[in-house]
């Protein structure tokens, strides 16, 4: 029984429900699939947004916001790419006592809501580009094992949508956008990420192409799709009669693009990094950096031990460090240790008497337990190097675990013990839809059934003549395999 609950959903939703809910990052909610974000989730949220809106305001986009609600006869409009999606659509029927006379959908998605707005502002080639992005939440009422972050039936993105007069300006900024996606996994979130281009099966329907960030979470040895950035190509303006006049005064359609992350990013670190004592959280995304806690020893100056400890709060702040300290009386140190280690915090500062008296604190840092007497004196350079450490480690550990995780595999007997030894597996494949369909077929069961993730940007050589893993035929390039969120 344990080793059944190992496997299936539960326990994977039970590790990240028990981890976040502790860290006093999430709050259940009493609708199945919704979820409180508490403080301690939502700084993490806002410090990525600042990044990235800062990022994309410097490629001239411009945010809006568009209305939550899509009317039927809208949301119908494009039902080819829809279908697969309509079960998960969230609609208004009734305000009050009283029936609408047309239902109502929450956005699960804005195309629909904003590209009748495009085919209008759009007229000739100097209305292009038109770079729109909106900071939101979205409905999709999934019914597949709800997860914190992971999978809930709402959460918060951001969705840029933009159109250009040219495909290679579209092209352009696919890959621009991926970059910052990377960055944030990389850079913030310390994950190690891998870009690459969805498979036909797997991209947005939509689309032309979509390119993704692809994150592998050890523990539970699946791939998780970290954030997409799609290249529409002339689809929607067709479909939206987005046309504009171009310089020689004929009538052309609009490249487009969309891309995506969501708050489905936190639930990636969270497991990622996280240990058997809780959170464990990179001190770039980490609101509270370093926690102070003053150890008094009975009545050994405790009021010279408070003031050190409000001296040291007081210099980091002043130096760009989040720091706080943990003065409560009813608490003793070993909660507080505890209490704060659960929450992630980065590095603990300890002050007591021997502290005092010799002018230093003790620093602790939370990845790996390692301790180190700073001198008050250089108590800023003491504290950033360690942080620098801490978020370099946490990203070296990352990427040394998910590369131990992959497997390069020839045959399909190499793919199947690989995948039962939950790997990421490269392999090289033909390209064609129906063996990634038969893929999928031959390793349904329990676990769920291995998808492709991703044919990453950086090709490793294909020697002439390899053959397919899966359909024994010519092999066009090499391909991530695995199971997924
Ligand atoms: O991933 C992104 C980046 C940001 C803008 N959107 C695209 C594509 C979204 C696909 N998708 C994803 N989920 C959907 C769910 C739905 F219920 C409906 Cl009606 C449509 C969709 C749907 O189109
Ligand atoms: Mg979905």
């Amino acid at each position: 029984r344990k080793t059944k609950t190992l496997e299936n959903g539960t326990l994977r939703v039970f590790l990240v429900a028990k981890v976040v809910v502790n860290g006093e990052m999430i709050e259940y909610y009493d609708i199945s699939g919704c979820y409180i974000l508490r403080p301690w989730a939502m700084s993490i949220w806002e410090i990525m947004q600042t990044f990235f809106d800062a990022e994309i305001k410097k490629m001239k986009i411009k945010n809006c916001y568009f209305p939550l609600f899509v009317s039927s006869g809208v949301l119908q409009k494009e039902k080819d790419h829809i279908e697969g999606f309509a079960p998960e659509v969230a609609w208004v029927t009734k305000s009050g006592e009283s029936e609408l006379e047309m239902p109502i959908a929450i956005r699960p998605t804005s195309e629909t809501v904003m590209y009748p707005y495009f085919s209008k502002w759009i007229r000739g080639h100097r209305d292009l580009p038109l770079r729109l992005n909106q900071w939101c939440n979205v409905v999709r009422w999934e019914f597949s094992n709800p997860t914190p972050f992971i999978r809930s039936r709402e959460f918060l993105w951001q969705e840029g949508h933009t159109a250009f007069a040219t495909k290679e300006e579209a092209d352009t900024e696919v890959l621009e956008i991926l970059e910052l996606y990377r960055r944030i996994y990389e850079e913030f979130l310390a994950v190690p990420v891998i870009k690459g281009k969805k498979s036909e099966h797997e991209k947005f329907a939509g689309g032309l192409y979509t390119t993704t960030v692809e994150a592998f979470v050890p523990n539970t040895g699946r791939g998780v799709q970290g954030a997409t950035s799609h290249c529409l190509g002339q689809n929607f303006a067709k479909m939206f009669e987005i046309n504009f006049e171009n310089e020689k005064g004929e009538k052309c359609m609009v490249w487009q693009n969309s891309w995506a992350y969501t708050t489905r990013t936190i639930g990636v670190m969270v497991m990622v990094h996280g240990d058997d004592k809780g959170l464990v959280l990179p001190p770039k995304v980490a609101s509270v950096q370093v926690i102070v806690i003053p150890v008094p020893y009975k009545d050994a100056n405790t009021q010279g031990i408070f003031d050190a400890c409000a001296a040291t709060v007081k210099t980091l702040n002043e130096a760009g460090f989040r720091a706080e300290a943990d003065y409560r009386d009813n608490y003793s140190p070993g909660w507080k240790y505890s209490h704060w280690e659960m929450k992630g915090v980065p590095l603990r500062i300890e002050i007591g008497p021997k502290d005092l008296a010799n002018n230093q604190v003790r620093a602790v840092r939370r990845d790996n337990s390692a301790k180190s007497d700073i001198q008050m004196a250089s108590l800023v350079e003491g504290v950033k190097e360690m942080l620098d450490n801490v978020q370099q480690s946490l990203f070296d550990a990352a990427k040394q675990k998910r590369d131990a995780c992959i497997q390069v595999v020839n045959t399909w007997e190499e793919f199947a013990e690989a995948l039962g030894q939950k790997k990421m597996i490269l392999a090289p494949w033909c390209d064609e839809e129906e063996v990634e369909k038969d893929v999928k077929a031959r390793t349904k069961g329990e676990m769920g059934a291995a998808k492709s993730l991703c044919t990453p940007f950086d090709q490793p050589e294909l020697p002439e003549g390899t053959l397919c893993f899966a359909s024994g035929t010519p092999a066009k390039k090499w391909t991530y395999w695995g199971r997924s969120y």
